[in-house]
């Protein structure tokens, strides 16, 4: 079940440098996020403190509150590897597991969950191809490995995979970056589908799917190199590419900086 995603006063640090400070924003269940913002603003960084992936770096921490639906993620009693389940990612390049078969792939996160029985698994891969419209491209081939799926095929095995575990929401870290445009307007096309299950949360380089895709979008920024990441406006999408309210905003998405 998708579910609300609440930031307060987030600051994300590497060692002494501090990456990103006071964010603050809600993203509501069923709907797609955008994050833009210049190369170096803290996008990946807040991306990943929202599934506690950032603090798998050596002296990298997170302050402030980060909740699901109430529940803070960083609390003490909190299961890192249970957030990591509920928080699905997909990441830049298509990561498949090279030499595991397609229908492997994407029950592994089923299988690390304990599910044996094949039944089970045969419904929930096929559930989660048909979810990331790649059921019909692979059904004659299950048993082939990943790796000989087209990148934009990969990409979309990786969103199976992902979404195989049900999770409640889903984190991707400019997912069309290494895609042609077909491949991109396929997995936008997935995106808008999926929000009716998922929170999403996309960062994004490129504005027109940001546009396309996205429902509210939050702009980041930095002052100049040194200093962290801000988040200076977070709005509907409609209103961030029409009418922007902060005029660093405005210059960005019209090509001004960045
Ligand atoms: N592993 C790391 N160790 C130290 N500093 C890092 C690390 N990863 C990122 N940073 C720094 O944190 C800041 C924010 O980086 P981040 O990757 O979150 O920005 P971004 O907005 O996602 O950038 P891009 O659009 O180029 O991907 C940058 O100054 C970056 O150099």
């Amino acid at each position: 079940m998708a579910k609300r995603v609440e930031a307060t006063n987030v600051n994300a640090f590497y060692g002494s440098f501090k990456a990103i400070e006071n964010v603050s924003m809600v993203v509501e269940p069923k709907t797609v996020t955008a994050l833009i913002g210049p190369s170096g603003c803290g996008k990946s960084t807040f991306l990943r403190s929202i599934n506690r992936m950032h603090e798998v770096l050596p002296n990298a921490r997170v302050e402030g509150t980060l909740t699901l639906d109430q529940e803070n993620i960083y609390d003490k009693h909190v299961d890192v590897t249970a957030v990591r389940r509920l928080i699905g990612m997909v990441f830049q390049r298509p990561n498949p597991f090279p030499t595991m078969s397609i229908f492997d792939n994407v029950v592994a996160g089923l299988k690390l969950n304990g599910v044996t029985k094949k039944s089970v698994l045969k419904e929930a891969a096929e559930k989660s191809l048909r979810s990331a419209n790649l059921w019909d491209e692979v059904k004659d081939r299950l048993e082939k490995p990943g790796a000989g799926l087209s990148g934009g095929q990969q990409q979309r095995l990786c969103i199976a995979r992902t979404i195989a575990v049900e999770p409640q929401v889903v984190l991707m870290d400019e997912p069309c970056s290494a895609l042609d445009p077909i491949s991109t307007l396929a997995i936008e096309d997935l995106i808008f589908k999926l929000k009716d299950r998922f929170t999403i949360i996309i960062v994004t380089h490129n504005m027109q799917q940001a546009a396309r895709v996205s429902d509210r979008t939050a702009f980041f920024s930095i002052d100049k190199t040194g200093d962290p990441g801000r988040l200076i406006e977070y709005d509907d999408t409609q209103k961030i590419f029409s009418n922007p309210s902060v005029k660093r905003t405005e210059d960005y998405i019209t090509g001004r900086f960045g």
